[in-house]
């Protein structure tokens, strides 16, 4: 209120008074009396002036009327120490601290240490590891002469590069291709061009993981295919529970073979009328051959679920099916364990192959298990429990040569092949042991590569011929280049209930 009647009685004064006691008034109190003063003309004078930019200086002045200096000193200093502290603080700090250590710890490192390093760890790598020895690619025996006193068998000669090359290339020059898995028999596709061989054995004795191997998998590699991805790559599924296998699985290997376009049957005379067909009879004609798709592979592998321990009741019936019907098999490859040898089963299966008259090759699977590579070579090296590799062959032979003594046609070196080859399929440490052998036994059988090889009692198929195998009314040799794909199919596949006796 004071201050209100000294005000108005400022006003009241004459102009040339009033501007002297004004000027009194601000030299003795120039923050209190000057800022209500300047605050009243602001508000006053203003209206369209952008004067709220002042509001910081009114508040500052307002709410620390009493402690002038300190507004207006506190900025200033802070202002003074920041300007002073970053300079000071920062720059040396960049030059000193970080920028020398960084540089001097890495570049030292990338040029001079590594070199360093490398001789320091080369030699510790040679001493863990030892020398790889190489795995011999094809490794196989043949039965000694009777008239050897020691009855040992016989490291087989190597077979030429020319015919492990031919082999090899069928195998690896595409990725294998999954054509199809057949719970039974009548589950099949007609194939009546292109030549199958089957692989057969016991449970968990290697019979998916030779397969990979033959298209090229490495040893852990071809043991430890498992999902889609695998399937996806061609490769067969592996276990090391028995029984993974539950049905015939195809793989096609190679490209497709050459075949001729089908040709078109010649047009009936006028006359002929026994040339004449019924429609239902064209119909079925034309089913017969639609049944068969174009070849996709030159050669097709079908792995069998194993027989044995976990094995499926069902796989008798189908298997002896599949021997006895299937048109193109052109062989079957029974795999017997180099540790295990000849069990029951081994005998009851060679037993069917030899009563259906199918061609067959024994591969012995699993041979790193046992000693070491020189003496797989010379056939000396100790099984764990029995005895060499070597010797397992002699016992292999004996008990092909009890089985072939109920048969005619299925006899040494024409149903079933002297030499035994050895594989180490899934080795781990030695992959492809024996591998390569292994495809040239198998192409050998499909009639696809000729084995050059001078062996003494054997002529070597000719290259490019398929041996039929053995059966009672067929036993010719039909050169692969003149497979005819036009053929129409012979068998009684199409004919209602009669399916069962059909060969595909
Ligand atoms: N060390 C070694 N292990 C092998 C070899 N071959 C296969 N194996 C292993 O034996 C196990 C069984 O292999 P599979 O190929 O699944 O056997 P399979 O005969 O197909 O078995 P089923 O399908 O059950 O009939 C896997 O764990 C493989 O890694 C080999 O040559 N050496
Ligand atoms: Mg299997």
């Amino acid at each position: 209120m004071t201050y209100q009647r000294t005000m108005a009685s400022i006003l009241a004064m004459p102009p040339n008074l009033r501007s002297v006691v004004l000027r009194q008034l601000a030299a003795s109190r120039p923050v209190t009396v000057a800022a209500p003063i300047s605050s009243i003309r602001l508000f006053s004078s203003t209206t369209a002036n952008p004067a709220r930019q002042r509001p910081a200086a009114r508040s500052t002045s307002r709410s620390q009327p009493t402690q002038p200096g300190k507004t207006q000193g506190k900025p200033a200093e802070k202002l003074k120490a920041k300007q002073h502290e970053k300079p000071k603080d920062k720059q040396p700090e960049k030059p000193k601290a970080k920028q020398p250590e960084k540089l001097k710890a890495k570049q030292p490192e990338t040029s001079k240490d590594k070199q360093a390093e490398k001789p320091k760890d080369t030699p510790k790598k040679i001493k863990k590891t030892g020398p790889v020895e190489k795995a011999p690619s094809s490794f196989s025996f043949l039965p000694p002469p009777s008239n050897d006193p020691n009855q040992r068998a016989l490291p087989a000669p190597a077979p030429t590069a020319n015919s492990l090359f031919a082999a090899t290339h069928i195998f690896t020059c595409q990725k294998p291709y999954f054509m199809y898995a057949a719970p039974r028999f009548l589950n099949f596709p007609v194939n009546t061009h292109v030549p199958e061989v089957c692989i057969l054995g016991r449970s968990n004795v290697g019979k998916s993981t030779l397969i990979n191997a033959l298209s090229g998998a490495a040893g852990a590699a071809a043991g430890r295919a498992h999902g889609l991805e695998a399937r996806r790559a061609g490769r067969a599924i592996t276990s090391a529970h028995a029984g993974s296998t539950k049905t015939m699985n195809a793989y096609g290997f190679g490209p497709p073979p050459k075949v001729a376009p089908p040709k078109k049957e010649a047009e009936p005379e006028a006359g002929e009328s026994h040339a004449i067909k019924s429609r239902s009879e064209k119909r079925e004609e034309k089913n017969k051959f639609n049944k068969e798709r174009k070849p996709t592979n030159q050669l097709i592998l079908v792995d069998m679920p194993g027989y044995g321990f976990n094995s499926q009741a069902e796989w008798g019936k189908e298997i002896t099916k599949y021997l006895e019907k299937r048109k193109m098999l052109k062989g079957a490859v029974v795999l017997i364990d180099s540790v295990a040898g000849v069990k029951k089963d081994d005998r009851t299966v060679l037993g069917m192959l030899r009563d259906a008259g199918v061609r067959t090759t024994v591969i012995l699977t699993k041979a790193d298990k046992i000693d070491s590579m020189e003496e797989y070579r010379q056939g000396t090296g100790k099984e764990r429990k029995e005895g060499s590799i070597g010797d397992m062959c002699v016992k292999v032979w004996e008990e092909l040569r009890k089985i072939e003594e109920e048969s005619l046609t299925w006899v040494e070196g024409k149903g079933w092949e002297r030499e035994l080859w050895v594989t180490g399929a899934g080795d781990p440490r030695n992959a492809g042991l024996g591998i390569a052998g292994a495809r040239l036994a198998i192409a050998k059988m499909a009639g696809l590569v000729r084995d050059e090889r001078a062996l003494a009692d054997e002529e070597a198929p000719e290259l490019g011929s398929v041996v039929m195998k053995p059966a009672p009314t067929v036993s010719k040799i039909i050169p692969f280049d003149q497979i005819v794909w036009a053929t129409p199919h012979q068998g009684t596949a199409g004919s209602k209930g009669s399916r069962e006796k059909a060969s595909f």
